[in-house]
């Protein structure tokens, strides 16, 4: 039996800086993972995504580069050589992990490729592999797993995770669910030239963005040549056909069906609480099937805490990260810290890009009196001389603090823009204060000062010089 002060269960990004916070306080910690270290994050979600979507980017810029005077042959994709250079991706990013090295100088002990770890009682844990091991404290970090439809066929479909085992692109792709990840899948898979069907539930695509991106984005997907439907109703089964899979579905009364070579399906993310046997410890689950934690990342079971996607909190990396620190310190201290997760940007790496802080501007409007000013990327100078004019900021302030609300961008570099607006916003940096910084010109963060001036335009203030 091994014994330890905590036990961390999931090396995922919540996992790795919980186990690290523990042993800098000076707990014997065991992390143990079902597979490599790092997690979906690592492996299957952020690192290896955004390499296909690189590899997209350079597509799409290959194809445009006429406009500039370079005459080349037309570009092919190699999906094989592909996924090799995910494969290297993923170990590079892995090998230069400063996390990695930390764990082991830090003396965490690392169980990897252990399988599913499942609670024996409150203190005990036991591996597919029979290892048992107990502590005072447990950190449960298992993250999430794909939701899957409960139609008959649904066997038929895949998850983005097949992509890694695709022996080539396919001619044409169903996805199901729009959100980050179906978004992702299928702007990625339509710069690598599959026909895209894009179906969603809900009567937007990206629904929890801002109004204004889902439909910018949904018109540029529909312009790019991308089937989209929205609202389109419920599946009522899958079965196979020659030449692919074919979706049955219905709206009221109304039969349709569909055909794709393949279907992805992308309609969340629940926890993975599969094979840990939480019974067993008495830890409880939400209604939407998330470990319940409170604020200080506490569960039902007082001494067992939980962190990242496994409680369906935030689902993105820093704040991940952020949740394991704050389970260990509160594990270990015996103390009740949290943190304020108030400013949280978010993106998707699509064509066109696009990216969000803050609030959305109808959440905005039902609280606060608000400015929204709206520049849009056909007006400014770098992105008329990339040839990226696609696109808008939209910045959002409320009229009697001029405090910064939100910011909603599309368009390229919006995941990167939207950084400094996380950055204002964190700072209480007012939107009068924001426009006296003389940005370097020609850049695409550019772009907020110019949505500044149009805010502080509208409050009817004196505006300092600008270029
Ligand atoms: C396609 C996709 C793209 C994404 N892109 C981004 C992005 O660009 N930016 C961003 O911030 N976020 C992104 N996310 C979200 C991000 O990946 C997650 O929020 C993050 O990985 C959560 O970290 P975690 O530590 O909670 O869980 P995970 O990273 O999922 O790690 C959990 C680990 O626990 C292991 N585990 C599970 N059960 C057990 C068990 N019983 N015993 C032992 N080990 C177990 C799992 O195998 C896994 O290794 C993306 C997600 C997806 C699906
Ligand atoms: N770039 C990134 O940062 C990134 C990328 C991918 C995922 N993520 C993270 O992962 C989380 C989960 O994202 P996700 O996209 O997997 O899930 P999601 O829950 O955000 O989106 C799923 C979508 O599927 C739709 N849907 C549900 N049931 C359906 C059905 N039966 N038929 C058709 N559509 C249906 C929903 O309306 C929803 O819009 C995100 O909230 C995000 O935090 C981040």
């Amino acid at each position: 039996m091994l014994t330890s002060d905590v036990i961390v269960i999931g090396a995922g990004p919540s996992g790795v800086l919980a186990a690290l916070r523990a042993a800098e306080l000076g707990a014997r910690t065991t992390l143990i993972t079902r597979g490599e270290f790092g997690g979906m994050a690592a492996n299957d979600g952020p690192v290896p995504v955004r390499t296909l979507a690189q590899a997209a980017r350079l597509l799409r810029g290959a194809r445009v580069l006429d406009r500039f005077g370079i005459s080349t042959s037309a570009p092919v994709l190699d999906y094989s050589r592909l996924l090799e250079r995910v494969r290297t991706v993923v170990e590079e990013a892995r090998r230069h992990s400063s996390f990695r090295s930390d764990i082991d100088r830090l003396g965490v002990t690392l169980v990897e490729q252990a399988g599913d770890a499942r609670f024996v009682d409150a203190h005990t844990v036991e591996t597919q592999s029979g290892l048992r091991m107990q502590a005072e404290k447990i950190i449960l970090c298992a993250g999430g797993t794909n939701r899957r439809l409960s139609v008959p066929g649904a066997e038929l479909t895949a998850t983005h995770s097949d992509a890694w085992t695709l022996s080539e692109v396919p001619q044409s792709i169903l996805v199901i669910g729009a959100g980050m990840t179906g978004a992702q899948v299928a702007s990625i898979f339509h710069a690598f030239g599959s026909q895209i069907a894009l179906f969603q539930r809900a009567s937007r695509i990206l629904p929890s963005e801002d109004e204004d991106v889902s439909i910018a984005v949904a018109n540029a997907f529909r312009e790019s040549g991308m089937v989209v439907r929205e609202g389109f109703g419920e599946i009522d089964s899958f079965e196979r056909v020659s030449g692919g899979i074919q979706m049955n579905f219905s709206r009221g009364a109304e039969k349709e069906s569909v055909q794709a070579q393949l279907v992805v399906v992308t309609i969340g993310w629940v926890a993975d609480v599969r094979g840990l046997n939480l019974p067993a410890a008495g830890v409880q689950t939400d209604a939407r099937g998330y470990v319940a934690v409170d604020d200080c990342q506490r569960t039902s079971t007082s001494h067992i805490f939980a962190a990242g996607d496994i409680t369906g909190r935030w689902m993105l990396v820093p704040q991940a990260i952020q949740d394991g620190w704050v389970a260990a310190t509160n594990a270990v201290r015996d103390t009740s810290e949290s943190l304020d997760n108030v400013v949280c940007p978010t993106g998707g790496f699509t064509d066109p890009e696009y990216a969000s802080v803050g609030l959305t501007e109808t959440k905005a409007r039902e609280t606060h009196d608000i400015v929204s000013a709206v520049v849009r990327f056909d007006t400014t100078t770098r992105t008329i001389v990339d040839d990226r004019t696609e696109g808008f900021c939209k910045l959002l302030v409320e009229r009697g603090t001029r405090q910064i609300l939100g910011c909603h961008v599309v368009g390229e570099r919006a995941v990167e823009i939207v950084q400094i607006v996380a950055i204002a916003m964190s700072s209480d940096l007012r939107v009068d204060e924001l426009v006296r910084i003389p940005l370097s010109f020609p850049t695409y963060t550019g772009i907020l000062v110019r949505a500044a001036y149009r805010a502080i335009d509208q409050f009817g203030l004196p505006v300092p010089p600008r270029c």
